[in-house]
């Protein structure tokens, strides 16, 4: 079975990273896990501290996506290395805070977690459903790691 997502208010919706579930990280509470991700492509970067504080003030995680993806503007250059575990401490830090949506995750068992964007094909599936998946593969090894814990915790 497979479940896909995408819209934040949609089923599963709270599994986006534009879902309003606040993540605190590096000091800063963030308003999405979007917020911070898009601010992280800049850190290091010329424009850090003019582009970083505006992303993390915008109201709506489209907005922070709007300006992240503005290719006037240069992101790190170590950003293909790292936003992978960069979406993953994020993406964690998100369901270890909520409890009501880390419940959701955990309820979905062995579950296929699938980003159901047409247009994303690295952190979704595609409009065809040929894309990596990354951000359905992130939720499915969080859920994992979430459970270890629980497991342990109530082993012997
Ligand atoms: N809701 C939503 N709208 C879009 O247009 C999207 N592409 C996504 N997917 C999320 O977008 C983020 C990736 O952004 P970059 O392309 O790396 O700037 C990531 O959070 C995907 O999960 N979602």
């Amino acid at each position: 079975m497979t479940i896909y997502f995408y819209k934040v208010n949609e089923p599963y919706g709270c599994f986006s990273n534009f879902s309003p579930h606040g993540v605190f990280l590096q000091d800063k509470h963030w308003q999405t896990v979007e917020h911070y991700y898009q601010a992280q492509k800049f850190v290091g970067t010329a424009e850090a501290t003019t582009i970083i504080p505006v992303i993390y003030a915008v109201k709506t995680p489209e907005e922070a996506a709007a300006l992240g993806r503005d290719c006037t503007r240069q992101v790190r250059p170590d950003w293909e290395q790292v936003k992978i575990p960069v979406m993953r401490e994020a993406v964690l830090q998100k369901f270890l805070t909520h409890k009501d949506i880390q419940a959701i995750l955990l309820s979905t068992g062995d579950t296929i977690l699938v980003e159901n964007s047409p247009t994303d094909y690295y952190w979704g599936c595609g409009v065809n459903k040929t894309g990596q998946n990354h951000l359905g593969k992130i939720l499915m090894s969080i859920r994992q790691q979430i459970r270890s814990v629980y497991t342990a915790e109530n082993c012997c």
